[in-house]
């Protein structure tokens, strides 16, 4: 657990010596050390979105939506690699061997700082690589701590499982390839991992909820969860179940509400959709608080289960809620698993319940209500605002959805006077009234308000916080209370009015929302519950987080086991031979009778002398030999969760457990004249009635007594499994990429803490300890029917697949041969792949050699021709540029034969006249 420890290994630079190879010693325990991945592009992003009634959704980018990349011929291959890393959970289901550095394929390699960085293996020489990385760094590295990286083709698909190689490294580098691309949605075979953006991604909208339900668009998507749920729903008429989980700020209530919308878009129609998708704001405001880790962080868990009618138009739904922090109420279908103590105490940065601060911005003239600051139970933390939300806006939204779930303006009224009243009992400060530090409240504007709001006399209210009625044989005795019980009677009473207040809600809620009357019995369930949780110091309620999380993973792997044995029989091959690792060890540990967790919790809780010292002993005496268990120092104890070990402080788990309700404050509610808090009065009495003949019983005990919340929370968690079990789950596991809750950043550590914590990685290890890859009789002889040596070309696909696993040597324990498909344990598809993929590359060399040949020999007679062609055409032109030379040179000749024949004319003539004359001597 935590995050990634760095390797301890040295860095020298390339320039250093050393033949420009630096050397790195390997981590001495054998751990490849931290995680992750490079390639960081970034994305960008807009839309029209599925989150406007959620103003704690983040800051808003243009982000252009891209296609997701896939390849439906790819399947799964790895090769037979054995594990590297000496760690837990590497080594379950790592797979890696010298075939790495055999094959000079590219690995990654963990640097100091804990990431992952793809590296190219130069050489190999012994148990020695030498590997050089992006940044041109080369260095010197134990091959072992070398993991092999999968084939740029298989950079960012949508299903994990096509992997060839399922490491830690690569499933992060896809996850973090597609989140840089906007797409947060990946499966990882049966389940969908969904990496929250925190930014506005254009996934949602009209046009994509058509596009999902016409199939023309196959990316993971929360959508296509939900449209196989309803289409599951219909054709089987099974009921069907969205389970989300994930750790807090991880995107669970928005991809619960996307998944509504979806629903509610296919089967609205009614109006009730619209009332159901309204008790969002309205269960955000009293539910949800800024914590340091979330601005809108639900404090509780939730099953909203939607029933559809026989037309498939939605007809009711129910909600129940899982308050965190400890049970305080509980009835058939509503667990209040709060501690509340948010509502009288919170830590610096962080804010109480949305709803006390959308009062005070938004109605402080009707309740005469003073600035959040005044309010004692507000302004410890120091924090009053969100950053981009506005109270008072939100508080008018919360009334118009109050409106919509049909409580009446006069509920609403006492709704918020009752709020108002849990203000000003922390307010409400005492008097020291004797030396015996015995005190009573002081009578100020907070104990006039208090008793106003409620409806009871200022000396009642008085008396209820500053005394307890106790009774001792047959009599009744008044005990004065001291400074620190008279605060705890105050603040336990806030607590209680807030839990009940909820309560009340979600009943109201629920009668809105009440099935209708045409009722077919067929529901989708969605449930957003808390996912497994590991701080640096762990108390009760991570222990019953954990222990509910803990049986969520049985069902979820029992879910998963069971659809690979589904279609391994449907296909009809030998499913026995798939190992399936369970968690029933770590929940027996939990709920083993007598000695359990639970039952020692409880058993040590009924013990008047009983403390969490005393609690931590018996569980070390009666649990050692445990293999989940382990005694720590002191108060401490280990537990092997299937997420990984969680050491427990049992600091405060014994009254955390018997959280004792008292009378007196119950009393003074019930003689309330206001109707809220003698209904609240009422639920809680029922409810000591019901439960006070538990093992926590103590008789003529003064105060109310019930189950033990460990118990409550266990039989609550047993009725929810029961109504899970019968429904086809599907699964979400949401994942924060970082801490900051910004936009574009992937811390690999944080991801893959949460990846093995919500056992995302199990998901694939279980599917990889199966026939994880699988292919179509035809589509295997298409793809791998070429490398045969003999002609195959009339055989039918079986015969030639069968053929392709002869003549490749696949042992007969890697493969079976099903009805019409072939099933591959891990890896032998890659073997089968790689020689594919060689035979490709050969052939392609082979091909542009004989092009290149082929060329060669057209360009040389292309030449020659050129060259004869030439020689014909400049000998034509020089054979007519000779012959209008001749022309021209005998015409001069016959110019000049003129020329000179005239000339010799005139001479001749000019000597004969001359010659007359003489003759004539004249
Ligand atoms: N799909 C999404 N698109 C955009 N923003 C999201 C998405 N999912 C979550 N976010 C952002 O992350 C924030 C936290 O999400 P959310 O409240 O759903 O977490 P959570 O897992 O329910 O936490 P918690 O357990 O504390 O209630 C939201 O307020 C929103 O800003």
């Amino acid at each position: 657990m935590g995050s990634p420890t760095p390797n301890p290994i040295r860095f020298a630079d390339v320039n250093s010596g050393n033949n420009g190879i630096a050397s790195l010693s390997a981590p001495e325990n054998g751990d490849s050390g931290a995680k992750v991945v490079g390639r960081v592009e970034n994305g960008v992003a807009d839309t029209d979105q599925a989150h406007e009634d959620s103003p704690y959704s983040g800051n808003t980018l243009v982000v252009e939506d891209r296609p997701s990349v896939g390849d439906e011929d790819l399947v799964s291959a790895a090769a037979p690699l054995p594990s590297v890393s000496k760690s837990n959970i590497e080594h379950r289901w790592s797979d890696i061997t010298s075939y790495t550095t055999k094959k000079k394929v590219q690995s990654w390699f963990q640097l100091p700082n804990g990431n992952w960085e793809l590296a190219r293996i130069v050489k190999t020489a012994g148990s020695e690589s030498v590997i050089s990385l992006p940044d041109g760094k080369v260095l010197k590295v134990n091959s072992d701590s070398l993991i092999p990286a999968n084939p740029d083709i298989l950079d960012g698909v949508d299903d994990l499982m096509q992997l060839s190689y399922l490491n830690e490294p690569s499933v992060l580098f896809d996850l973090q390839y597609r989140y840089n691309r906007d797409m947060i949605y990946t499966k990882a075979g049966p389940v969908l991992v969904a990496i929250n953006p925190f930014k506005k991604v254009p996934l949602y909208g009209n046009n994509y909820i058509e596009a999902y339900k016409n199939k023309s668009i196959e990316s993971p998507h929360v959508y296509a969860i939900a449209d196989t749920a309803i289409r599951e729903m219909t054709q089987d008429e099974v009921n069907q179940s969205i389970i989300i989980s994930g750790e807090s700020g991880a995107g669970k209530t928005e991809t619960a509400k996307i998944a509504m919308q979806y629903l509610a878009a296919l089967g609205g129609g009614s109006g009730i959709e619209y009332e159901i998708l309204k008790t969002n704001p309205i269960l955000e405001a009293f539910g949800n608080a800024k914590t340091l880790r979330n601005d809108n962080s639900s404090r509780f868990g939730k099953l909203i289960e939607i029933h559809f009618s026989e037309t498939g138009k939605i007809s009711g739904a129910k909600i129940q809620t899982f308050l965190l922090e400890k049970v305080v109420l509980v009835t058939p279908f509503f667990i209040v698993l709060c501690h509340l103590s948010r509502v009288v105490q919170c830590a610096e940065g962080e804010r109480s319940y949305h709803i006390f601060y959308q009062l005070c911005a938004g109605a402080p003239q009707k309740l005469n209500l003073k600035d959040v600051n005044e309010y004692k139970y507000l302004n410890q933390s120091n924090c009053y605002a969100i950053s981009g939300v506005d109270d008072a806006e939100q508080f008018h939204i919360v009334k118009e959805a109050l409106d919509i779930v049909h409580v009446s303006e006069e509920d609403q009224e006492s709704v918020f006077a009752m709020l108002a009243a849990v203000l000003w009992l922390g307010n409400i400060s005492f008097n020291m009234i004797d030396n015996e530090n015995h005190v009573e409240a002081v009578a100020d504007e907070s104990l006039i308000n208090v008793a106003q709001l409620i409806g009871c006399e200022t000396v009642d209210l008085n008396l209820a916080l500053s005394t307890r009625k106790m009774r001792v044989g047959h009599d009744n005795i008044i005990q004065k209370l001291t400074l620190s019980q008279a605060i705890d009677t105050r603040d336990a009473l806030a607590k209680s009015i807030y839990a009940c207040l909820f309560e009340w809600l979600v009943e109201q809620i629920n009668k809105s929302l009440a099935v209708g009357k045409r009722r077919t019995g067929r529901s989708i369930s969605i449930l957003d519950i808390y996912g497994f949780e590991s701080f640096g110091r762990n108390s009760f309620e991570q222990f019953c987080i954990n222990y509910a999380n803990e049986r969520l993973q049985q069902h979820f792997n029992r879910h998963l086991f069971k659809l690979e044995q589904e279609e391994y029989i449907q296909d009809g091959i030998d499913w026995a031979k798939v190992d399936f690792d369970d968690n029933q060890d770590c929940l027996n540990l939990f709920e083993k009778k007598p000695l359990g967790l639970l039952s020692l919790l409880d058993e040590e809780s009924t013990f008047p002398n009983g403390t969490d010292i005393t609690f931590a002993n018996k569980l070390k005496q009666h649990l050692n030999s445990n293999p989940c268990f382990r005694g720590e120092r002191e108060k401490a104890f280990t537990v092997s969760h299937f997420a990984g070990e969680v050491t427990y402080d049992t600091t405060g788990f014994l009254e955390k457990n018997r959280d004792l309700l008292h009378l007196d404050s119950i009393q003074l509610l019930s003689l309330c004249l206001c109707h809220l808090p003698q209904i609240f009065a009422s639920n809680m009495l029922n409810q000591s009635e019901k439960t006070v003949v538990g093992p926590l019983h103590k008789a003529g005990g003064a105060d109310s007594q019930k189950l033990s919340v460990a118990t409550n929370f266990k039989s609550q968690l047993f009725q929810l499994m029961q109504r899970l079990e019968s429904t086809t789950p599907h699964f979400i596991r949401c994942i924060k990429p970082n801490n900051l809750q910004s936009p574009g950043s992937y811390e690999q550590g944080l991801v893959l803490q949460q990846l093995r914590c919500c056992g995302v990685l199990e998901v694939v290890r279980i599917s990889r300890s199966g026939f994880p890859s699988r292919m179509s009789h035809q589509k295997f002889a298409r793809r791998y029917g070429f490398l045969l040596l003999e002609n195959v070309a009339s055989q039918d696909p079986l015969s030639v697949s069968v053929a392709i696993l002869h003549q490749f040597n696949i042992l007969p324990e890697m493969y079976q041969v099903g009805y019409t498909k072939l099933f591959f344990r891990t890896g032998q598809i890659g073997i089968l792949e790689d020689t594919r993929n060689h035979t490709l590359h050969g052939i392609l060399r082979v091909q542009s050699c004989f092009r290149g040949h082929q060329a060669q020999r057209h360009f040389k007679e292309l030449q020659r021709g050129i060259a004869t062609l030439q020689s014909f055409v400049r000998g034509e032109k020089a054979r007519q540029e000779f012959a209008v030379l001749l022309q021209r040179h005998r015409a001069a000749v016959v110019i000049q034969k003129w020329i000179k024949g005239r000339n010799v004319k005139k001479t001749f003539k000019k000597i004969n006249d001359a010659s007359i004359v003489i003759q004539s001597g004249k």
